[in-house]
């Protein structure tokens, strides 16, 4: 059995209420499937506000949770900014940073990205590095050089042995239901792999119909899921095709 990550990042998405709901389902789809958590990292990354009642709700079901942000600074006067410290103290294991939507939307560059997964991992946090490529340097054949840039400059002095993980998600897959080919996916994935040797997910239209082929890459570790994780029926349907078909797959 491969072992997988399923990150859930609820962007700017969801409430008190259906934080408390997601967890009660997903007892509720657990009960029924004792085993479906074996070998499967799961982390859920809600806003800010909701971080302590998905620690609260989630904790018991073996789901850890993560933050979509963090500081480049430590405590001190910076308005509207909230330090990994804090994160950490509220019950986080993991953080994104360098999103794609923080790139283009509020325009972070690598090295501020660099700052914030430094500062993670000073707290004692696993910063979830995104990268990816639009789809104009698509087209005009630099995802390599791309993600390449993207990559070394956010693990720029990361201490040797550090934990972290890489999401690759290509621009033009985000929430457009158009995801990359398997083919694409693992040889983006195998190139990150071959340099930073972490767990390497992909991300962009993940659904519970194209999971399984993309996880069974060697070189895709699982995912990073924006919309199919709102629901907690989509986003363990993912989990439970993936490995319906990796026991198919031996059978
Ligand atoms: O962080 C998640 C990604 O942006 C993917 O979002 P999506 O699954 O809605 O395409």
């Amino acid at each position: 059995m491969k072992k997988i990550f399923l990150f859930g990042n609820w962007k700017m998405n969801q409430s008190l209420r259906a934080t408390e709901n997601f967890a009660a389902e997903s007892a509720a789809f657990f009960s029924e499937r004792p085993g479906l958590k074996a070998e499967t990292e799961i982390c859920i990354f809600p806003p800010f506000v909701l971080i302590p009642e998905a620690v609260k709700n989630f904790t018991n079901l073996g789901v850890t949770v993560g933050a979509q942000n963090a500081s480049d600074h430590g405590e001190g006067a910076y308005t509207g900014e909230v330090a990994p410290s804090m994160l950490k103290e509220a019950g986080c294991r993991y953080v994104i940073v360098g999103h794609s939507e923080r790139r283009h939307i509020y325009g972070e560059s690598s090295e501020l990205v660099n700052k914030k997964a430094l500062n993670c991992l000073t707290s004692g946090l696993i910063p979830v590095l995104c990268v990816g490529e639009t789809l104009e340097e698509r087209d005009a054949g630099r995802t390599t050089d791309v993600i390449s840039d993207q990559l070394r400059k956010g693990v720029k002095d990361f201490p040797a042995g550090a934990a972290y993980v890489v999401a690759y998600e290509p621009v033009w897959a985000i929430g457009t239901g158009r995801a990359a080919s398997a083919e694409d996916a693992e040889k983006v994935c195998r190139l990150i792999k071959d340099s930073v040797r972490v767990p390497v997910l992909y991300g962009g239209s993940v659904k519970p119909s194209n999971a399984a082929e993309l996880f069974s890459r060697p070189s895709i570790d699982g995912g990073l899921i924006g919309g199919a994780s709102l629901k907690a029926r989509d986003f363990f349907a993912i989990l439970k095709n993936f490995r319906a078909a990796e026991l198919e797959a031996v059978l």
